[in-house]
């Protein structure tokens, strides 16, 4: 009987454990739905002081069934939310697309929720970082409002920004060039100081129209040392046309003479024959012959006299007309090389000696009928890492001085075979002809590499210069820009995977 109390004791003891914990448990779900809450309370008055197993165990069948539908709805609701979640992210990514560290952060979650979201537990957790991505991405995006000063280059690639991005990149180059031309010129440094810190678009149209004005200006000056060339050849020209119509005047006057003289010279004989054959005596034969041979004798030296002077002054013209033309070779030699410099100089980026944009839309055109004929071609678009930051510790000079070694790097370390220019700014584009895919990737990686580990020192400071490159390779129904634009987007990838790296694509 005692013993028979204690079980029923025991098995009271664990029936009201029981209970409790159950009733613990169903507080849990309470808020979930309102069908399962209206449930759970009847299961827990079941339960509650001296427990109704049976009612309960009913009530638990119930909530069986409710439980079992709700996990479906539970679902669709969980896909929902995350779906709504991306949503949102990808619209703050948009407003986030000039700060690399906020971006990634938002790629990341973006591929979170592409992955099943299986519980609630994960769905909170999902929706705590998106919370805290937009915080911070609120506090980039008020930080960034008009009254803040931004640093001046602009780094996104779309839109108006990229339009931006690519005048700015043009007055760059333009400034750079002609600053070789006047290093001193106070306009210049004024304009450059002004893109540096500045990036209004009034500054920007402002500057537009002063370096346009310089360059007109330029162009005029070159031209009037153009026409001073041009005039002196004309003169040299216009001497030795002087010289042979001197000469053909002179062979006229000549042959003018001459034709006196002959003339002369047959009046005489005729003279001669008539006074033969009229001579009555031999005498006067004889005298007659005497006379008219003096007369012969003078004429002839008068003939070999003119002879002689024009021979002289025919020489003395011959002489100036190849002075003229050895003055006229001279200058047309000089101004054949000075045309050859001024294409060079057309073809060359002032700061670096690579070739230029416009020498690169030469050589791209020629690689893309080289690729039609069967050799493979890669296009590849090179940025130095962080560049900004070297001109803001250093100065600008310093800035100048790494896109100078930048650029002899590649050069250096890319076969002849290769094609190296500036684009603009520090970005580098590169041709590669003759290689695979694999290959091409292999000798990038290997001037990315040693670029990487080589040791710059500015201002006693240790520092590390990188470069992230984008590359592409050419394919069949491809024009140059096609090319390009592909390599630019994974130059885009290559910096939002970190930089310092090759992106193929
Ligand atoms: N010294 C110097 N600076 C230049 C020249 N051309 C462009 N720049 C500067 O290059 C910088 C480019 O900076 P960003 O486009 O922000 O890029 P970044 O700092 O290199 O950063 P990431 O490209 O995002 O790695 C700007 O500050 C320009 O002023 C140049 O010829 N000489």
């Amino acid at each position: 009987m005692v013993m028979e109390s204690k079980q029923l004791q025991a098995f009271k003891q664990h029936n009201h454990l029981l209970s409790q914990f159950i009733i613990r448990l169903s507080r849990f779900y309470d808020g979930f739905e309102p069908r399962i809450d209206e449930e759970l309370q009847t299961l827990r008055g079941h339960l509650a002081g001296t427990p109704n197993f049976t009612l309960a165990t009913t009530s638990i069948g119930k909530l069986e069934t409710l439980l079992q539908n709700s996990d479906a709805a539970l679902k669709k609701y969980t896909k929902e939310t995350a779906a709504e979640l991306e949503d949102t992210v990808k619209a703050l990514q948009m407003q986030l697309n000039s700060n690399d560290k906020l971006r990634k952060q938002a790629t990341e979650q973006l591929m979170t929720l592409n992955q099943p979201v299986d519980n609630l537990f994960s769905l909170q957790s999902l929706l705590t970082r998106a919370l805290r991505l937009y915080r911070q991405g609120l506090d980039y995006v008020s930080k960034r409002s008009p009254s803040h000063t931004e640093p001046a280059a602009p780094v996104d690639k779309k839109g108006t920004d990229k339009l931006y991005a690519s005048i700015y990149q043009e007055l760059n180059q333009l400034l750079s060039n002609y600053a070789q031309k006047k290093p001193d010129d106070p306009q210049l440094r004024e304009i450059r100081e002004l893109l540096d810190t500045q990036q209004s678009e009034d500054a920007l149209l402002h500057s537009c129209v002063v370096i346009i004005r310089m360059i007109v200006q330029d162009a005029m000056s070159d031209a009037s040392l153009t026409g001073k060339v041009i005039q002196s050849l004309h003169n040299s020209l216009g001497k030795i046309q002087h010289g042979v119509t001197d000469t053909i005047e002179q062979s006229r006057q000549q042959f003018d003479s001459r034709q006196t003289v002959n003339a002369e010279l047959r009046r005489q004989l005729d003279d001669m024959e008539d006074a033969v054959t009229q001579s009555d005596t031999l005498e006067a034969l004889r005298q007659q012959a005497h006379s008219y041979m003096q007369g012969l004798s003078s004429t002839l030296t008068e003939r070999e006299e003119a002879d002689r002077a024009g021979q002289q002054a025919l020489l003395d013209l011959m002489g100036s007309m190849q002075h003229q033309l050895t003055r006229l070779q001279r200058q047309t030699n000089s101004y054949k090389k000075k045309l050859a410099e001024q294409i060079v100089s057309s073809q060359t980026d002032a700061l670096t000696r690579l070739p230029n944009r416009s020498a690169y839309n030469n050589k791209v055109r020629q690689s893309i009928q080289a690729f039609q004929r069967g050799t493979p071609l890669a296009v590849a678009v090179a940025d130095v890492d962080h560049f900004k930051s070297i001109n803001d510790r250093f100065g600008h000079a310093t800035g100048d001085k790494t896109l100078q070694l930048v650029a002899r790097h590649l050069r250096q370390n890319l076969s002849d075979s290769h094609f190296v220019a500036r684009w603009g700014g520090e970005e580098f584009i590169i041709l590669l002809q003759g290689l695979t895919a694999d290959g091409a990737v292999e000798a990038l990686e290997k001037v990315r590499d040693k670029l990487a580990s080589l040791p710059f020192k500015f201002k006693q400071e240790k520092v590390t210069i990188t470069a992230s490159f984008g590359i592409t390779m050419l394919k069949s129904d491809d024009s140059a820009d096609d090319a390009f634009n592909r390599a630019d987007a994974m130059l885009y990838t290559a910096k939002r995977q970190g930089r310092n790296c090759v992106v193929l694509g």
